[in-house]
Formats: C-alpha cells, sequence, structure tokens
C-alpha cells in the first residue's frame, strides 16, 4: 500500500497581505485523518492547496504522487467544501448525471454513488426538498463519482444534527475501508476520536500529529480538545 497520499513540504500561502500558511509541512496517509483547529486557522486554505485551487507563494504539495492540482488528478481527488456544490432544482439523479458527465464517468459511477451515501430512495427527488443531510450527502456523492483516492471534506458535518453526524463517519469509514484516503475538517475537537489520525492545527501550522490516543498520551489530557489546549499553552510558556 503506499505510504503517503498527500506530502506537503514548507508550504507558504499568503492571503489578504498575511501568511496564512507560514511554511506547514505535513503527510497524509491511507485511512481516515482529522484536520482539526480553530476557526481562521487555515484548514481551508491547506485544503484548497491539495486540490489545486489556491495559489502558494513557495513550498511543495504533492498528492498521489503528483504535483496538486495535475490535470492527472482530477478524478482521483474528491473535494466537498463548505457549500454542498449541488444544484437545488435539479434531481439528486440529475445532478449526477451533471458532474458524470463533466467528469467523463459512465452512468455506473452515478448508481455506485447514490448507493455509497444511502440515498437510493431520494434520487429522483429535488435536492431543494432533502433535509440538510440528505443535501449533505447529495454533494458527497458528486465528490464520489470519479471513485476518488483521496476524498477532501471541509468541514461536512457543520449544523447536522448528533445522528446525521454519526450516520456520516460511520460512511466516511467505509469509504476508508474500500480504500480511499478521507482527510476531514473540523472545528469540532470531540469529532476527533473518530478519526484514525488527527492533525491538530494552529496559525498555519501542525501542533500534533499522530493517532488521538498518541495525542492524549503526549499531553497527558483527558480528550483531544484538552490535548489541544495543552499543547496551545505549552507553547506560550517562556522558555
Ligand atoms: N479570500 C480571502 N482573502 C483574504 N484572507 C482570507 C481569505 N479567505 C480566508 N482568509 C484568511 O485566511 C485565514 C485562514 O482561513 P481559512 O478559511 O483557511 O481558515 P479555517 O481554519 O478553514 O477556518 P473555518 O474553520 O472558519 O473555516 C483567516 O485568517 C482568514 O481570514
Amino acid at each position: 500500500m503506499m505510504k503517503n497520499v498527500v506530502e506537503v513540504r514548507d508550504l507558504v500561502v499568503v492571503r489578504g497581505g498575511r501568511e496564512v500558511l507560514p511554511g506547514i509541512s505535513l503527510d497524509v496517509a491511507p485511512g481516515v485523518t482529522g484536520l482539526l483547529g480553530p476557526s481562521g486557522c487555515g484548514k481551508t486554505t491547506l485544503l484548497r492547496c491539495l486540490v489545486g485551487a489556491q495559489r502558494v507563494r513557495s513550498g511543495e504539495v504533492r498528492v498521489l504522487g503528483e504535483p496538486a492540482g495535475s490535470a492527472s488528478l482530477r478524478t482521483r481527488v474528491g473535494y466537498v467544501t463548505q457549500a454542498a456544490s449541488v444544484y437545488d432544482d435539479l434531481t439528486v439523479a440529475e445532478n449526477l448525471a451533471f458532474f458524470a458527465r463533466v467528469l467523463g464517468v459512465g452512468r455506473a459511477a452515478v448508481d455506485e454513488a447514490v448507493d455509497a451515501v444511502a440515498l437510493g430512495d431520494h434520487r429522483d427527488q429535488v435536492v431543494g426538498r432533502l433535509s440538510g443531510g440528505q443535501r449533505s450527502r447529495a454533494g458527497l456523492a458528486v465528490a464520489l463519482l470519479g471513485r476518488p483516492d483521496l476524498l477532501v471534506l471541509d468541514e461536512p458535518t457543520v449544523g447536522l444534527d448528533p445522528v446525521l453526524r454519526r450516520d456520516l463517519w460511520a460512511l466516511f469509514h467505509r469509504i476508508a475501508e474500500e480504500g480511499a484516503a478521507v482527510l476531514v475538517s473540523s472545528h469540532v475537537m470531540d469529532e476527533a476520536e473518530r478519526c484514525h489520525r488527527l492533525l491538530l492545527m494552529r496559525e498555519g501550522r501542525v501542533i500534533a500529529d499522530g493517532t488521538p490516543d498518541e495525542v492524549r498520551a503526549r499531553t497527558g489530557a483527558a480528550d483531544v480538545e484538552g490535548a489541544f489546549l495543552r499543547l496551545v499553552d505549552d507553547a506560550g510558556a517562556p522558555a
């Protein structure tokens, strides 16, 4: 199995005249990786770099061995932004058929994606009339169309109730079990426990990297939120 799906080295990104990522390095391996950190720490900016949608000042971003944004990665990387990119006036099936044409994948991929997100009963329903959770799953289905090896999800569970959040995390694990690397950003620390591996971010840097157990053990904290707070306090303490 390939070791790293994503390799980021010394990445510098400037947005609004400020170094939002001041030289971040990290790897993402197969499995479910949580990218956790407070609002504004640079999670979305980093994810945009992975999918080739962000202008970078310097550094290297490689995805599946290719430079991020390469044409060869178009179907190999799925990206779900915070605003679900599905058309409200089309049905689930119509949305998927449209994006399947854009990606150049066959109709079979549409059925597979609908099944993967368990929207079979709603495939002929207009997306604008779906619940929030169903709509999120429709957006996820679009990202699954190319059978991506890397699935990048930007805060996919924001605003969803606990049952839907649990169901979505179960789905992320199923996708990972089928071989894709799943990178999920969140600012909700309790989602950390659901990940195989964590990258804790603060102010454009990775401050911890490991399994939830490793991150807790390293800090002696009872949970990942406590670990994060200890790491922040330690970073701020005088040398
Ligand atoms: N279009 C932009 N122009 C200038 N600065 C931006 C732009 N978008 C984001 N920023 C800044 O970049 C920094 C990182 O933002 P980013 O969206 O990557 O953070 P985040 O961790 O994803 O936050 P959230 O959890 O709130 O989505 C913030 O300080 C933000 O103000």
